[in-house]
């Protein structure tokens, strides 16, 4: 588990860019909360000057009007401005917990759920605002503008300043500490129990015809019951200590109250003395009512700092991949030298692998079900990293290489390609721009799906359903194939590309791959390195060697070349 520090150093940075920003709030918010004590101070001495029948100053209701006046326009900018710029590091935040995972360690990743992912995504995240506005901006300006009220109590005497100052402490750290030592625990559960909650809700509506059939339903609504009544009873908890810390402060605030009244009291019979108690009343009031809400926003504190751990610790992997920062080779062998791999710590599944796969090579990778194909792909992919051994492109070292820079080299059709409830276009762009129409009419073609887009009445802009639905799953895979091939990667994996499809569509499918252009059309880049995962070599051609994996331990086949002429070196490991 990360210590506190630590995460919150990792929000300071991402945070980073809206520091001008953040800081900017935080200075209104503070200008806000001085005119305020301005027009409190203002309004105690028009007051005492009444109660005392003395004249009072044009001067003075001057300031008045021109603090009342500024404190609203403040007030208004400070809202402004301190939810923009939260609003914009939340976005910060989101796209950094989002590029982590896009890029982060599948090993990390395969053991979260994505419910409780979509819970840290998006309730933990949007928690974290209450950091900036219901804890740094009002304990900050509580803190900045605390010599003021200092100052006006020492108007009246040394006494009331020891009693509000410590009424103050006591109000501003003393009981948010204690409502966060408080919280802390059960805030902690609340998060966890939320996200668990999330995930078996969007397991239920994910999986509802499995459970209708296999008649789960009782046993699934009986856990989310049981759940949601945790969830109740930890809420009925923390309403309990929250009421006891909001009893705590209003006692404090009492006291504070009627000791400046009772100074008051006693000075008012002098006219200065009784001037400066009114103030000093005011500008208490002021001070109290603002602090008010401190002691639960201890509670907040602990909320979001429970929210940012689980937002960081599932964004930083303790196993992650470095970022590499060199390009890729012009040379773009695919060596594995003695490679040992596993997924949980003791239990490897490769076990010192060795194999290549030369440029524009087509190469098939067989064994039983858990094997260790796919993970072959993940090393290739740098999604992993081996325990020993090295995996190398051309010369260089695949954890030196830039993550951005490999996955432009690195094509992958995996075995559940996800497609988006979007258009044909937006599946194959994925967010990117700068790809011409023509590329995409030339990637479906050799996926061998243009004239299927081309016969659909909004062509590019057919709306194919939520994972591709309305397609069928041969159109599926072959929009999912275009989609790899429009990356124009040089080396391409397609890990069991014919999974799900019936014996027709599957032969199709494999009769497309068989015939896929060795170099892409449009750049007329380097040949591509073809690597298939199978379970069986049935309806593949064109082959220059197969790798088979038993137990961890990896044999190589040369075959008849049909594809790039190059002669494949014999290894086995
Ligand atoms: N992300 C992961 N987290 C934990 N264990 C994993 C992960 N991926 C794979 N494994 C485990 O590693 C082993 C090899 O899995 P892998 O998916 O590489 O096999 P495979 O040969 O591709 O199998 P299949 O042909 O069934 O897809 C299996 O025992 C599997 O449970």
């Amino acid at each position: 588990m990360k210590a506190l520090s630590e995460i919150l150093l990792t929000l300071l940075q991402v945070w980073r860019p809206q520091r001008g920003r953040l800081l900017a709030g935080l200075g209104v918010a503070l200008g806000a909360a001085l005119a305020g004590l301005l027009l409190m101070s203002q309004a105690g001495q028009r007051l005492g000057q009444a109660v005392l029948a003395t004249g009072g100053a044009g001067a003075g209701y001057l300031l008045l009007r021109f603090s009342g006046v500024g404190r609203i326009l403040l007030r208004y900018f400070e809202r402004l401005l301190s939810h923009d710029a939260m609003f914009r590091a939340l976005a910060d935040l989101r796209l950094w917990f989002y590029r982590r995972l896009a890029f982060g360690s599948a090993a990390g990743l395969g053991f979260r759920r994505s419910g409780d992912l979509m819970a840290r995504l998006v309730q933990d995240v949007q928690t974290l605002d209450g950091l900036y506005l219901r804890v740094t901006l009002p304990f900050g300006v509580a803190y900045l503008t605390f010599p003021v009220l200092v100052w006006f109590c020492w108007q009246v005497s040394v006494a009331l300043v020891c009693l509000e100052a410590g009424i103050f402490l006591i109000v501003a750290a003393g009981l948010p500490f204690l409502a966060a030592r408080m919280t802390w625990k059960s805030e902690g559960q609340l998060l966890q129990l939320m996200g668990a909650l999330q995930a078996d809700i969007l397991e239920l509506t994910g999986g509802l015809r499995e459970i209708r059939i296999f008649g789960g339903e009782k046993r699934f609504n009986e856990r989310i019951e049981q759940q949601q009544e945790e969830l109740y009873t930890l809420q009925a908890c923390l309403a309990h200590r929250l009421s006891l810390i909001r009893a705590l402060t209003a006692a404090f605030e009492s006291t504070g109250i009627a000791g400046v009244l009772l100074a008051a009291a006693g000075l008012m019979d002098g006219q200065p003395n009784g001037m400066r108690s009114m103030t000093a009343l005011f500008i208490c009031l002021a001070q109290f009512g603002s602090i008010r809400a401190l002691p639960q926003a201890g509670a907040v504190v602990a909320r979001s700092l429970q929210a940012a751990r689980r937002v960081v610790s599932a964004a930083v992997q303790p196993n992650a991949v470095p970022p590499g920062t060199v390009n890729t080779p012009a040379q773009y062998d695919l060596h594995f030298k003695n490679v040992t791999f596993g997924w949980v710590t003791g239990h490897p599944v490769l076990k010192g692998i060795t194999f290549q796969l030369p440029e524009g090579s087509r190469t098939a990778l067989l064994g039983a079900s858990g094997a260790g194909k796919s993970t072959v792909a993940a090393l290739s992919l740098k999604v992993v990293m081996p325990w020993q051994g090295q995996v190398k492109l051309g010369d260089v070292a695949l954890d030196t290489i830039r993550d951005e820079s490999l996955r432009h080299e690195i094509g992958w059709l995996s075995q559940n390609t996800h497609l988006f409830a979007d258009t044909i276009r937006n599946n194959l762009l994925l967010g990117q721009q700068d790809i011409a129409d023509r590329q995409l009419w030339e990637a479906l073609e050799q996926a061998q799906l243009a004239e299927f887009v081309r016969g659909l009445p909004d062509g590019l802009e057919t709306w194919i359903g939520e994972n591709g639905s309305r397609l069928s799953g041969g159109q599926g895979r072959r929009l999912a194939l275009a989609r790899v091939l429009l990356a124009r990667a040089r080396i391409l994996i397609f890990d069991e590309p014919t999974s799900g499809l019936d014996p027709e569509t599957a032969r199709a499918f494999l009769h497309t791959l068989n015939n896929l252009p060795a170099r892409d059309g449009l750049t007329e880049q380097q040949p591509r390195t073809i690597l298939l995962i199978l379970h069986a070599l049935t309806g593949i051609e064109g082959l220059d060697q197969v790798l088979e994996l038993t137990g961890g331990y990896l044999s190589v086949r040369p075959c008849q070349n049909h594809g790039s002429g190059k002669s494949i070196p014999l290894t086995r490991s």
